[in-house]
């Protein structure tokens, strides 16, 4: 595994970071411009209320003042006329302050859903070694992690810009009475800010450096409560072992941020005092100029009641800008993962997959190493699958039959050498094209927990609903006879997760997988260890259809039975990697090579 250094970010990262803010918007925007719009104009009316408020407020008590200063003048409308705005201003505030959390929450969960679609499409758009990349798996994870996280900072943003106007209003107000009590105010307020932002800094670094645990601790916890993993898990008695590494890595969790949260907690409270401290000071001065006459009562009202305002806006922009900045850091790795793209080389003007093939598939020097990998998988390998003929690969375990099929499927690129077909680069050729007429079924093909009819359409979803092609795959394979026994047909639900569902031995499911090849009109057929779990008459049927089933295509086996092996017109038998024979069964077994040796080992094991 890569070492990966802890990002430190300094101040002036941290404004850089806030030009991602831009691009998450557009986000937003492309998510509901309803919404977003609506938003907007909510947050614009209710940044003017709190000025509003106060001023009317400190009208009120002047009026009430000079009312009962003066007992002759009882003319009371204008008081009654104040008294009702501020009761009118009030519930418009609320109302909007609703509205804008009910506006919030419904552009949250749709920017969530919107930003989850597009992680899973980009997902898909990626080569399959970039999935076997731990790093990789971290950006993913981290992109994924902070779904909820940018929901957050969508409204942080906009609370911001809405607090910024309100603090413009309160500011000028003051300013009018006062312009000395808003550096009072800086003063109190940004050390406050500076040690948030270096708190920040802390959980951000913390949270990163535990993203390869976190992973790791959702493994555990999946291992330990899910019914794919149960069987082992109890034979095993695995439960005490997975609990305690459990343990281990969230009591160090646990450690590292109860640590950070007491210190922040600590330095936080210190920080709130000294605000505080500011804000009576400017009280003070309010109170002795009223005392002096210099301001009437309801002027203390406005500026106590603005500077608090102010106070507690201003603190909270500060706050809120470190944990906007925050969400903008997070928000690189977001864009990190959308930048990451498939390195298979994908022509500008690319070959159609020839129908039928003519010549075949042709490998010329061909070598694949794995990421990360100092061992060659695959090495100098030189032969051609013709068209039409059905190849079979043998070898001992890691001897490389399983990545040389990927590499025909193009899962994989060659690292050296190149696959022709037809006489033409692999890579030339269109890469979904491709895909629709090479039909691969893995050895450790997915067990969905879906229905029989969705679990065969998976080999060409594009047809889930084409039931005729369906049920003629089914017939093709092995799948029928089985299918017809299940109590809900087509439409039975398989595996235990959801209701109603019914577990399968390892065998039907095999045969359910063998109809997916079915579903394509593939060209070339590939089947990786087609028949390991089936029972003896079970791979008798598959052999004597085989032949009829893959008529006019060409077919790779990979198998360790030979009863299956026999299938094949050719058989290719790898070694470490390299070709060592190729040959009919009968001019293996004549040349009394390795395949000779394998072939008459297991027969011995029947003798
Ligand atoms: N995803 C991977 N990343 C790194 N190395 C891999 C990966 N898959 C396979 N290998 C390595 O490549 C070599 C060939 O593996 P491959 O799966 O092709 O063998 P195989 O012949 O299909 O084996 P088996 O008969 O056990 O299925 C092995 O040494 C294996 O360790």
């Amino acid at each position: 595994m890569r070492k990966r250094e802890n990002p430190r970010m300094t101040f002036k990262e941290r404004l850089a970071a806030l030009r991602n803010l831009p691009a998450f918007f557009r986000m937003v925007w492309q998510t509901s411009k309803g919404l977003t719009i609506a938003n907007i104009i909510l947050r614009i009316a209710q940044s003017a209320m709190p000025l509003s408020l106060l001023y009317i407020g400190k009208l009120i008590i002047d009026q009430v003042v000079q009312l009962s200063k003066s007992p002759t003048n009882h003319d009371t409308t204008l008081l009654w006329q104040l008294v009702a705005l501020e009761f009118g201003l009030a519930i418009v505030s609320d109302a909007l302050s609703r509205a804008i959390s009910l506006m919030d929450s419904l552009l949250g969960d749709l920017f969530a859903n919107h930003t989850s679609v597009r992680i899973m499409e980009h997902a898909a758009s990626l080569d399959l070694d970039q999935f076997e990349d731990s790093e990789f798996y971290d950006k993913l994870e981290r992109a994924r992690q902070q779904t909820i996280g940018r929901t957050v900072l969508l409204s942080q943003v906009l609370s911001q810009v809405q607090d910024l106007i309100t603090m413009g209003f309160l500011a000028a107000g003051l300013i009018v009475f006062n312009p000395w009590l808003i550096l009072l105010l800086l003063v109190a307020v940004i050390p406050a800010f500076l040690n948030e932002s270096r708190y920040n800094d802390k959980y951000y670094r913390l949270t990163w450096g535990q993203t390869s645990d976190r992973r790791e601790l959702d493994y555990i916890r999946y291992l330990g409560a899910s019914d794919e993993t149960a069987k082992e898990v109890k034979v095993f008695d695995l439960s005490g072992f997975l609990i305690s590494r459990f343990k281990v890595i969230s009591d160090k969790f646990y450690k590292d941020k109860k640590d950070l949260e007491v210190n922040h907690a600590a330095w936080g409270t210190f920080f709130a005092l000294l605000g505080s401290a500011g804000y009576y000071a400017a009280y003070i001065i309010i109170i002795v100029r009223t005392i002096n006459g210099a301001l009437t009562l309801g002027d203390l009202t406005f500026l106590a009641g603005s500077f608090r305002q102010l106070r507690t806006t201003f603190q909270g922009i500060l706050i809120r800008f470190s944990a906007v900045t925050q969400g903008a850091v997070y928000l690189k790795d977001l864009f990190d993962f959308f930048e990451i793209n498939s390195r298979m080389i994908r022509p500008a003007q690319p070959l159609p997959f020839p129908r039928p093939i003519m010549e075949g598939f042709t490998f010329e020097n061909v070598g694949f190493r794995y990421q990360e990998s100092e061992k060659w998988a695959i090495r100098n390998l030189n032969f051609t699958l013709h068209a039409g003929e059905k190849m079979a690969l043998v070898g001992e375990n890691g001897a490389g039959k399983t990545t040389l099929v990927k590499l025909l499927s193009r899962l994989y690129d060659p690292v050296e050498g190149r696959i022709l077909l037809d006489g033409r680069d692999l890579r030339d050729y269109d890469i979904n094209d491709l895909r629709l007429n090479v039909g691969v079924i893995f050895q450790d093909f997915q067990r969905y927990q879906m229905t029989v009819s969705q679990n065969i359409a998976v080999g060409n979803i594009r047809h889930a609903d084409n039931q005729q092609m369906i049920d003629d795959a089914a017939h093709q394979s092995l799948a029928w006879p089985l299918i017809e026994k299940m109590p809900n047909g087509y439409q039975q639900m398989l595996g235990r997760r959801f209701n109603h569902g019914i577990e399968l031995s390892g065998g039907e499911w095999q045969k359910i997988a063998l109809a997916r090849a079915y579903m394509k009109d593939a060209q070339l057929l590939i089947l990786d260890e087609p028949t390991s779990a089936l029972d003896a008459r079970a791979e008798y049927n598959v052999f004597l259809h085989f032949a009829e089933l893959t008529r006019g295509k060409t077919a790779v086996l990979i198998s360790h039975r030979f009863s299956t092996v026999r299938m094949a017109n050719r058989i290719l038998v790898l070694d470490k990697g390299t070709l060592l024979e190729i040959g009919s069964h009968d001019e293996l077994l004549e040349k009394n090579g390795r395949y000779a040796e394998l072939f008459h080992l297991q027969a011995a094991g029947y003798q």
